[in-house]
């Protein structure tokens, strides 16, 4: 079902409580990455621009409950105040009295932000008292949080329940792309797997073995894979537990007529450093010492063919180790033909692919970057999100 969107609600003079995911990087105070922040600025220059007395509502890390002096999102504010060129003022709490009071005194298309909403233990356990006094400041309620819409929280959930609620432009654009790759995909459609763990792709493999012509196969989790099909991994990555789970996936494969793609040939080293020695070995003979890394030049090669020849790709989680220089050749050359291909919509998955892209300077050559890691993922497996649950339809 569509949601209301922003653009259909009537802003003049409402206050209204706007959650946004400014869950960004910092280090010892500073914003390493702002991208979560620049992608909701469409949705706050709107409502500024329409009147309204904006709220600003975000996490900040896992504070759990508890003030956390590095966690407070002061540097949030002043990046935002660089941002929009206008001043965006900041409360040390994220409702209550105080606010109220500081509220009281904005003006049309004023901005606040609030403190963040993790400070307050029943955030996270969507406790319906704090949902209620976060809906006491506002008259209207916008979600604009892609990022943390997997998350049935009181600033993401519960607080739709008191108030006419709709969607911001990045909540939309993300649910419009990534709902439109998924109910309706331009063929052939390949997704990229990669990243640590079987287990954390689960959903998502099962889900998109439904819906896509090729199924590529990267990271730490294709050494299951790998095992599954009988061959020795070594010292690489491996969940026994999921090793039927692995084969399953491959009959549910071809049963579907699906193209799975895996690693033919990897890059093992002897040691998890840059300094390591390395080589390139066929996925028959990874070595009993040595540990995969990365994809090889001919997996590589085949990686490229198929994205080249796709006219729709969602990629999420890294080929390999690309933390570590000698380990990132496989991601890098996933990221520089996703971006040569020139017919081919992109859709890079959140999180660490994103993370990569970025690292490689290849950003602004994709499609679509989604801010959500979590949120895309659980979208992609087919979950209802209940951030965009919670808000009115259309
Ligand atoms: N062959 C490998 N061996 C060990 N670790 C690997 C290998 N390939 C990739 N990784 C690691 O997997 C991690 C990314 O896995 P993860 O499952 O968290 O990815 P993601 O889903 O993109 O991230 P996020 O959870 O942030 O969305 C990276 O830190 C990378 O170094
Ligand atoms: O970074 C994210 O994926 C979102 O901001 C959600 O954060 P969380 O995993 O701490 O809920």
């Amino acid at each position: 079902m569509e949601k209301k969107s922003i653009k259909d609600l009537d802003l003049k003079g409402k206050k209204v409580f706007c959650r946004v995911d400014f869950n960004v990087p910092m280090e010892e105070g500073n914003i390493t990455d702002d991208t979560r922040i620049r992608a909701a600025l469409p949705t706050i220059q709107y409502l500024s621009e329409q009147g309204a007395i904006v709220l600003l509502a975000s996490h900040l890390g896992r504070p759990k409950g508890e003030v956390k002096e590095e966690l407070r999102l002061t540097p949030v504010a002043h990046r935002l105040t660089e941002l929009l060129g206008k001043e965006v003022a900041k409360a040390d709490e994220a409702y209550g009295d105080s606010v109220k009071e500081q509220v009281s005194k904005l003006g049309e298309g004023d901005i606040l932000l609030l403190e963040n909403v993790r400070f307050n233990a029943g955030e996270e356990k969507n406790d319906p008292e704090l949902a209620k006094a976060f809906a006491d400041l506002a008259d209207v309620y916008v979600n604009d949080a892609f990022g943390a819409a997997h998350r049935a929280h009181a600033s993401t959930e519960g607080i739709a329940k008191f108030l006419p609620s709709a969607a911001g432009f990045l909540m939309d654009k993300e649910l419009s792309v990534l709902g439109k790759a998924l109910s309706n995909p331009e063929r052939p459609f390949t997704a990229i797997i990669g990243g640590a763990k079987v287990k954390d792709k689960i959903g998502v493999i099962d889900h998109l073995l439904d819906k896509v012509d090729n199924l590529i196969i990267g990271g730490g989790l294709a050494y299951t894979f790998v095992k599954a099909l009988g061959h020795e991994v070594g010292k690489s990555l491996l969940e026994e537990d999921k090793l039927d789970l692995a084969r399953q996936f491959m009959e549910k494969a071809k049963e579907k007529g699906v193209q799975f793609y895996m690693p033919q040939d990897v890059i093992v080293a002897d040691d998890f450093s840059e300094n390591a020695n390395k080589k390139v070995v066929s996925i028959e003979e990874i070595p009993a010492d040595w540990e995969a890394l990365d994809i090889g030049p001919k997996t590589r090669e085949t990686y490229h063919k198929v994205i080249q020849e796709s006219k729709l790709v969602i990629w999420n989680g890294p080929m390999g180790v690309f933390e570590i220089n000698a380990f990132a050749g496989g991601t890098k050359a996933v990221a520089e033909a996703l971006a040569e291909a020139a017919d081919t919509y992109s859709v890079i998955g959140g999180g660490d692919s994103a993370a990569a892209v970025e690292k490689f300077g290849l950003a602004d050559r994709m499609s679509h970057i989604s801010t959500g890691g979590g949120a895309s993922l659980e979208f992609m497996e087919g979950k209802v999100l209940p951030g965009v649950a919670a808000l009115d339809d259309k």
